[in-house]
């Protein structure tokens, strides 16, 4: 009964109460003897027009009478012909009836409660308008009508096998390829090259048949892979192993050589279905590779694996093609524009510089774009220093400056930084047409709009080192003096921990070369050197360090402190050095409303993973991410299931 009803029956009743009322009322103020038959009829009258009023309501709160009532034979049997069920339920929410079609399926759940028998179903007194349930191994759907207290089902089940088939049977495209195998069949003799090939194809294939796809090999360590959405599920379920059992293998063969998978899906159109598995190989590798990378549309994107950093390759072709093409670049350019990350650090403005130090080399115009509002702490003396030396005049310029001098053949390099959210001037992005990107971080889903050229190496420990060894494939002299040198160098202790944490031998090469230009190693020590009061600042983070899990520290700032996002770095940095930690993580305020993280770790945990759980990223051992509008204590929460997260991904609980 609906509550008007109900209201206008109340009232009803209400006056025949009163009607009795009145004339007891005339009867005993009146003694109007007279009146007492008509008192006693209209008792009678009331009591009767009373009792059928409840009746009425309790006929229409039951209307399960009704209902079964009002279904004749005929209509039960279309009902049960067409698969359609009822059930009817009190106000209470407990099933007071079923309609034949459940019946004969065997349920007894009258006088149970709708959501204790199927608690998915509170989606429909919510916002759903359809749920879809299992009954006794049947799929139904379900329209609730809060009205009349009904749930109607309608039996689904041949639909949903029908829908789910044609779901499985849909086409997916892999492209597998093998990561540093050139190099290292190169660096092989002929029998251990023809076992590195044997083992690894057969890994690969068997991998392939067993999960009953179908494989071909398009080039050396190349293979192409066609499978069904079913297979794909069961791969998922599997977490992918074939990249752990490659890398056992690997291991065991001695070698440094792991899988990039590329798939594409979700859709049907194969040239689409192609170009998803391409740009998905294309991402894997520019994250380092040893990963499955799939992409199902324009936006979704699923990572698997990523447990290895990535190696450093033995081969320069790549930095030499690199480099001449940076050349020509350059050479057809009128102008250029170098720029830097926001609150650019060491390596951002020493990498800047090495840049606008090579493009001097071809007597082309360059720039610098600085905001000194948006300088790390050490960076920001350096500038300063810059600024007051008389070897930068004209070198670094602000936004609005570079906007002036911008034309039709001006070149803009972003260096160690690929997305535009980044940039120290996004709008520079916008009316430059030509953009050369030059980076050591992952590539994440972001990523500036179509440069020219694009140098993408997360193996490199930093852009200075990346830089100084294109400087180096080029045709002219490029010429730096000890002060850039200097800034470049510290750089690279910044980027590298100090050489602790990334290092390969380009490294240590850069570094030598940077030495040979008069690098002032002492000096590029002495200005990453902090205040006392800055020591005691990171010491008071790193003591609030705890243990997460066995080999992970978690440090925090306090609530009501800001600091600089490198005070994180440094205190995950030195929390790092403890015995047996693999991982470090510091959370602080950076303003009143961001919340920092910075992750640090040995090779064995990504961090860049968990950052980007949280929105942020990185690189695999180097990583950090900002969260808006949320305490220390909520971000440390979001922490904590980013990393179980990552375990649990792993299948490592
Ligand atoms: N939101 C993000 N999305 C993607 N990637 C991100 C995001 N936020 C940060 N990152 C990248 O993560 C790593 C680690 O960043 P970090 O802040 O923990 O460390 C950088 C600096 O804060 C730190 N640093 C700067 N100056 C100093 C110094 N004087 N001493 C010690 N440490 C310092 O060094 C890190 C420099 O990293 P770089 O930008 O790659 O050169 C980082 O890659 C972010 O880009
Ligand atoms: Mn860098």
């Amino acid at each position: 009964m609906t509550k008007k009803v109900a209201l206008v029956r109340n009232i009803i009743i209400a006056l025949l109460f009163l009607e009795i009322i009145i004339f007891y009322g005339l009867y005993g103020i009146f003694s109007m003897i007279n009146m007492l038959p008509f008192s006693l009829y209209v008792t009678i009258r009331n009591g009767i027009l009373i009792a059928l009023l409840f009746y009425l309501g309790y006929v229409l709160n039951s209307n399960a009478v009704s209902v079964a009532e009002a279904l004749n034979e005929d209509s039960n049997n279309a009902l049960i012909f067409g698969g359609v069920g009822i059930i009817q339920y009190d106000e209470s929410r407990n099933i007071t009836w079923i309609s034949d079609l459940l019946s004969a399926m065997g349920l007894k759940i009258i006088g149970l409660k709708l959501l204790d028998w199927q608690p998915t179903l509170a989606g429909l007194f919510e916002s759903d308008d359809i749920r879809i349930i299992d009954v006794k191994g049947k799929k139904f759907e379900c329209y609730n009508s809060e009205e009349t207290r009904m749930i109607f089902l309608k039996d689904i089940t041949q639909y949903y096998s029908l829908e789910q088939d044609y779901d499985d049977g849909q086409i997916c495209m892999a492209y597998i390829t093998i990561d540093n195998f050139d190099e290292t069949l190169e660096n092989a003799d002929e029998s251990k090259a023809a076992q590195i090939q044997s083992t690894s194809r057969k890994v690969i294939v068997d991998w392939a048949y067993e999960n009953g796809m179908i494989i071909r090999r398009f080039k050396s360590g190349g293979y192409m892979a066609f499978f069904n959405e079913r297979i794909y599920k069961k791969l998922v379920e599997d977490k992918f192993s074939i990249l752990d059992e490659f890398k056992k293998k690997s291991m065991e063969l001695d070698e440094v050589i792991t899988l990039s998978i590329g798939i594409g899906r979700g859709t049907r159109v194969l040239r689409e279905l192609e170009e998803n598995a391409t740009a998905a190989l294309r991402l894997t590798y520019s994250r380092g590779g040893d990963q499955v990378v799939i992409k199902s549309g324009k936006d979704n994107i699923r990572f698997f694996g990523g447990t290895t950093d990535t190696y450093e390759k033995s081969s320069k072709v790549r930095a030499r093609v690199i480099a001449t093409s940076l050349s020509g670049v350059i050479k057809r350019s009128s102008n250029v524009f170098v720029m830097g990350h926001k609150f650019s650090d060491l390596d951002s403005l020493g990498g800047s510089l090495a840049m606008a130090r090579l493009v001097e080399a071809y007597d082309k115009k360059v720039k610098i774009v600085i905001d000194f509002n948006s300088l790390e702490e050490k960076t920001r003396y350096v500038a300063m220093k810059m600024r007051e030396d008389d070897r930068y005049e004209d070198l670094l310029c602000s936004y609005n400056e570079a906007l002036e001098m911008v034309n039709k053949d001006s070149l803009l390099v972003l260096v160690d930084h690929h997305k535009s959210s980044l940039s120290i001037a996004s709008g520079l992005l916008d009316v430059v047409k030509n953009k050369v990107v030059i980076d050591h971080h992952r590539r994440g889903e972001d990523f500036i709009e179509m440069p020219i050229l694009t140098y993408l190496e997360p193996s490199a420990s930093s852009t200075v080192e990346l830089i100084v060894e294109l400087c180096g494939y080029q045709n002219v002299d490029v010429k730096f003096n000890e002060m850039d040198a200097t800034i470049m160098y510290a750089g690279m202790l910044v980027d590298t921990n100090y050489f602790k944490q990334r290092v390969g031998v380009r490294t240590f090469q850069s570094a030598a070369r940077l030495k040979e230009l008069n690098a002032n190693v002492v000096q590029a020590y002495e200005l990453l050197e902090d205040s006392f009061e800055k020591t005691k600042e990171i010491l008071d983070i790193t003591k609030t360090a705890v243990r997460y899990r066995d080999h992970i520290l978690i440090a925090h700032g306090e609530e009501n402190e800001e600091h600089q996002s490198s005070a994180f770095a440094k205190a995950s940095n030195q929390l790092l050095s403890v015995q047996d930690v693999l991982a470090t993580f510091t959370v602080g305020r950076l303003n009143k409303n961001t919340v920092a993280i910075s992750g640090r770790s040995s090779r064995d945990i990504n961090v860049q993973m968990i950052m980007e759980k949280l929105g942020g990223g990185g690189h695999f051992t180097m990583a950090a991410c900002q969260i808006t509008d949320k305490s220390i204590d909520e971000v440390i929460e979001m922490l904590h299931n980013a990393i179980d997260a990552y375990f649990n991904e792993r299948g490592d609980v």
